[in-house]
């Protein structure tokens, strides 16, 4: 769907002449494939490129060197037209929504399909209804953005990017304005209209929440690289670069080392074993496990911390257990784990 080669942007010294301030590498080598009909999340830190990066996929912003294909076309070498055209496959949405204050909702929707100049006020005025149930504002068609919340607004602001039926949505930090159980009704919106339409979605987001409710893949970006990315769940349970491991403990208290570090664990300076983290991904979540490791081995096993969560549709777990016994019996426990494919790692 989306093919991202070699990706740069410089922004040049002149926009900054006033200030006197060198030229920016917002990106550097950016290199990434986003599936069809996948919802793939980048993340990072203020500053870190994601605005930049998102706007390269339907140039508003454009990139210094590189490729940008999309569905096999090189956007970057389009003229006008071709990025009219361009635009008209691509929604996008917004932080702070962007809607037309003196428009209702209903006209709000129906604004992009107006200026298509494609279709009959019938078949506008159908389709905007359409638009209106699919998000879940049919009671609220003849209001005015001053008039909703922020769950709202951003309701409008997903079926006007939807109006045009496009291939790909993007989704510029889509619920960072919005309150925490806002932002989950807005991302199962996402999850569900990915579902039933079969939609693309590329979102940039500085919450790993965000990224473990809804996506399918992330990518880590950092000083304008991509530093890490992969599956959601690999991502986040063995993240590998330091921003992406601050960042998955700043989302969950429990699966960092920070969070592990022996002094939060009740009693841990007086651990007499080893401190080990299991982890375990799937089915097997809700297997018992260690009850039957328990039974079979002489070694003692001491739960000191333990979460269950999802990742999308994928439950986990982490334990932070206390193991005690001979070498040969703690031996014997590692490699049950194994083969039940739970991932161990000693911690102290
Ligand atoms: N128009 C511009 N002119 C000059 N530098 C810019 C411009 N836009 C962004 N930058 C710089 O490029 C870098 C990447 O910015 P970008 O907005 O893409 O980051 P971001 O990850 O989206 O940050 P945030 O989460 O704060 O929006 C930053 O150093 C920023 O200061």
């Amino acid at each position: 769907m989306i093919r991202i080669e070699q990706l740069h942007k410089t922004y040049p010294l002149e926009r900054n002449a006033k200030s006197q301030a060198p030229a920016v590498a917002a990106l550097s080598d950016i290199n990434l494939h986003i599936k069809k009909g996948e919802i793939f999340g980048i993340i990072g830190r203020s500053g870190a490129g994601k605005s930049t990066l998102i706007r390269t996929l339907n140039m508003l912003e454009r990139p210094s060197s590189g490729k940008v294909l999309i569905e096999g076309e090189d956007i970057t070498t389009l003229d006008n037209d071709g990025l009219h055209r361009l635009r008209q496959r691509i929604g996008m949405i917004f932080q702070h929504f962007n809607l037309l204050s003196a428009k209702t909702v209903a006209a709000n929707i129906d604004w992009p399909l107006k200026i298509t100049g494609k279709y009959t006020p019938q078949e506008r005025a159908a389709r905007v209804t359409e638009l209106l149930a699919l998000v879940g504002l049919s009671e609220q068609r003849d209001k005015y953005p001053a008039q909703l919340s922020g769950g709202q607004k951003q309701r409008v602001g997903i079926a006007r990017a939807l109006a045009n039926t496009p291939h790909l949505l993007l989704c510029d930090e889509a619920t960072s304005a919005l309150d925490p159980e806002t932002t989950q009704a807005i991302l199962r919106l996402l999850l569900d209209i990915n579902r039933k339409l079969g939609l693309t979605i590329v979102l940039i987001t500085h919450e790993m929440q965000v990224i473990r409710n809804i996506c399918d893949r992330v990518a880590v970006i950092e000083g304008g690289r991509i530093v890490e990315s992969g599956e959601v769940a690999e991502v986040f349970l063995h993240p590998q670069h330091a921003v992406t491991r601050s960042m998955v403990a700043e989302s969950t208290p429990f699966s960092s080392e920070t969070a592990l570090l022996p002094s939060t664990v009740p009693g841990a300076s007086q651990l007499r074993g080893l401190l080990v983290r299991l982890t375990y991904v799937g089915d097997i979540t809700y297997q018992p496990i260690l009850s039957s490791i328990a039974a079979a081995t002489p070694a003692l096993i001491t739960i000191l911390q333990g979460t269950i969560a999802r990742i999308k549709d994928t439950p986990y777990g982490q334990l932070l257990v206390e193991i005690r016994g001979e070498a040969a019996d703690i031996a014997q426990v590692f490699t049950t784990l194994d083969q039940h494919n739970i991932r161990h790692e000693v911690l102290a």
